[in-house]
């Protein structure tokens, strides 16, 4: 079935790819889906031992990566957690972004697939914009909210989802058990490619945003109405246009990413144990 057909349902091909996803993995459910977004990749390895790997874009509805060479791997990561107990994350290899024009089913198809291999929640993480000076790249925070600037949904037809508590309180929990500095922050999507302009991140200031970014609320909102439960974090890589009184130097934020990485990552992993 093919995604791009509107007579196609989307969920009919996110339960072909999760059946795909367990004859390919050998693993028949999954618990926990995560998305690693920039900054985030080195987690995987650190959640427990990969059991299977297979290629995203020879997973139903996955499409090839936009950069070729860039052929990206799901896996499916065994986890033993101190209780004894197993739980399977489902890591999805890639994400589709709004701006990649590839529409929106395609941005929602990696968490409903998740949903349909049986994961219960799912993490969402990012790499993002900060609109708080005190904010530097690095910064790492959890969201409590989002604001869906992008104008387009996931949802299709008269899905009235409920989105109170879309980023489960639980499981901010969880995170701060494990972290007690980390701050809660909200975060707003823009369909992007462009980064926002100086008077549109002062915009999202004001509309109650902490966090400007090109990804994550359109997921959330699919994973949410999956009745998935959802903790998203992001890495605040730079600071958002304006809010600097200098441009900032790419270095620094390419630096701010690779610093980062080993803490989030070992962040990650033991949020994900708990
Ligand atoms: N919209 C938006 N997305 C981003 N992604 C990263 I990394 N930094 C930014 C940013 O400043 N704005």
């Amino acid at each position: 079935p093919d995604l791009d057909d509107p007579t196609t349902d989307p969920f009919d091909v996110a339960a072909a790819a999760a059946e795909y996803i367990a004859a390919k993995t050998g693993v028949s459910g999954h618990d926990v889906a995560l998305v690693l977004g920039s900054g985030w990749g080195g987690a995987a390895e650190l959640i427990g031992d990969v059991v299977a790997e297979i290629p995203t874009a020879d997973i139903p509805g996955f499409v090839k990566p936009a950069v070729e060479g860039h052929r990206s791997t799901t896996r499916s990561i065994r986890i033993e957690r101190p209780d004894g107990a197993v739980r399977h994350a489902l890591v999805l290899g890639s994400r589709t972004h709004l701006y990649e024009g590839r529409g929106v089913r395609r941005v929602a198809h990696g968490v409903r697939t998740a949903a349909a291999a049986g994961c219960e929640t799912v993490i969402l993480t990012n790499g993002c914009g900060s609109v708080h000076i005190g904010w530097r790249p690095g910064q790492v925070v959890l969201l409590k909210d989002h604001l869906n600037l992008t104008g387009q949904t996931p949802l299709e037809g008269a899905k009235f989802a409920d989105m109170t508590n879309i980023y489960t309180p639980r499981l901010r929990e969880i995170a701060r058990s494990v972290d007690p500095d980390l701050p809660e922050g909200v975060y707003a999507q823009f369909h992007g490619p462009q980064y926002e302009t100086p008077a549109e991140v002062k915009m999202a200031s004001l509309l109650g945003a902490d966090l400007v970014g090109m990804s994550t609320a359109v997921e959330a909102v699919a994973a949410r109405h999956s009745r998935m439960d959802v903790l998203g974090i992001s890495l605040a890589t730079n600071l958002a246009a304006g809010i600097s009184p200098t441009p900032l130097a790419h270095e620094e934020v390419l630096e701010a990413g690779r610093q980062a990485g080993p803490r989030i990552s070992d962040l990650l992993a033991k949020i994900v144990k708990q």
